[in-house]
């Protein structure tokens, strides 16, 4: 199943710069191992703006749920998901 993902990230202004660092060095950490795992194929930043657009590939709604909330910046982001379906046109 994919799945389009906006993350909208919102760090605490007041985030100490070490924690905020380690914070940042944990989620490319996770991010890299959903991307070499094949469940999150497609990564990209939002052109001025501290958000990106993903695709998820995974198995279930739970599955997705269960992926986004391990993500250690997620107390820090607004995620909205748009569950994706063939396009009749598409060749
Ligand atoms: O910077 C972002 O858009 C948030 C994020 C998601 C994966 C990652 O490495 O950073």
């Amino acid at each position: 199943m994919l799945f389009h993902v906006r993350m909208d990230v919102h760090l605490p202004p007041d985030l100490d710069p070490d924690a905020r660092a380690t914070l940042l060095a944990r989620e490319r950490d996770r991010a890299v191992e959903l991307q070499q795992s094949g469940v999150w194929p497609e990564l990209w930043r939002i052109v001025g703006e501290y958000a990106n657009i993903s695709i998820f590939d995974v198995s279930s709604n739970d599955d997705l749920h269960d992926i986004l909330s391990s993500l250690p910046l997620f107390p820090y982001m607004k995620i909205q998901v748009t569950p994706l379906a063939q396009h009749p046109s598409k060749v």
